[in-house]
């Protein structure tokens, strides 16, 4: 769909420059998606994988974060391989609805209500984000929490629309509940991609 140097605005990387590349198509429908112009991957059009390594190599920084959409509804394999083998991390963003693919040095987890996670997901998670749009959505990141491995980071992200509202919740719960952090998306602040 699209790709853009900016900084990661989120979880454990916030802040760090990164590459990143927007894939087209996703069937998880969250009603609360910040990128809904990407569901329909036919309206957006394809680059080759040789033009994305191209830009990549021009970068300075060493992070390339693969995202979407849904990223993990496309075979993976020899995209990673390519920005792996030009020397940069490759990083993926994704629901975990669908077969793992890839080769990856970072991956966070962002499951949903709305389509079921994997199994495989669980394992391969470096970081787990929950996106919390109301007061249950607490109890819910436990229940994920429980079963990534113990070297997984947590996450609580606000909703983007609830943050007024979620932010003070989240707060206390982090107070309480020191194992989780807060990851705020700052990329909004600054107003940047
Ligand atoms: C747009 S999604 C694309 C990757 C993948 N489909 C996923 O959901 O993980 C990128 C990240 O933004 C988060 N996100 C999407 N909409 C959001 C919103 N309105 N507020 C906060 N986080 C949001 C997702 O949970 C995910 O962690
Ligand atoms: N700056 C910035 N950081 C991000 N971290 C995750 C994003 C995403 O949409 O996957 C994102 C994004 O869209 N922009
Ligand atoms: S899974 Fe990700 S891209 Fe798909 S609707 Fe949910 S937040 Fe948006
Ligand atoms: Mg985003």
């Amino acid at each position: 769909m699209e790709s853009f140097y900016t900084i990661q605005g989120e979880g454990a990387y916030q802040g760090h420059a990164a590459y990143f590349i927007r894939l087209g198509g996703c069937d998880v429908g969250c009603h609360w998606c910040d990128v809904k112009e990407s569901w329909d991957a036919s309206v957006h059009p394809q680059k080759s994988i040789k033009s994305l390594i191209d830009e990549i190599s021009d970068i300075e920084g060493n992070i390339v974060v693969i995202t979407g959409g849904e990223p993990l509804m496309h075979d993976l394999d020899v995209l990673t391989h390519a920005i792996k083998d030009n020397g940069k991390r490759t990083h993926i963003e994704t629901s975990g609805t669908h077969k793992l693919t890839g080769n990856w040095d970072w991956v966070t987890f962002s499951p949903k209500k709305f389509k079921k996670p994997t199994d495989e997901i669980y394992d391969a998670a470096d970081e787990l984000k929950i996106v919390v749009y109301n007061k249950s959505d607490l109890e819910w990141a436990e229940m994920h929490s429980k079963r990534v491995k113990s070297s997984c980071k947590l996450y609580l992200q606000p909703e983007w629309s609830k943050a007024d509202e979620m932010i003070p919740l989240i707060i206390d719960y982090v107070k309480m509940n020191p194992n989780w952090n807060i990851s705020l998306q700052v990329h909004k602040f600054m107003q940047i991609p």
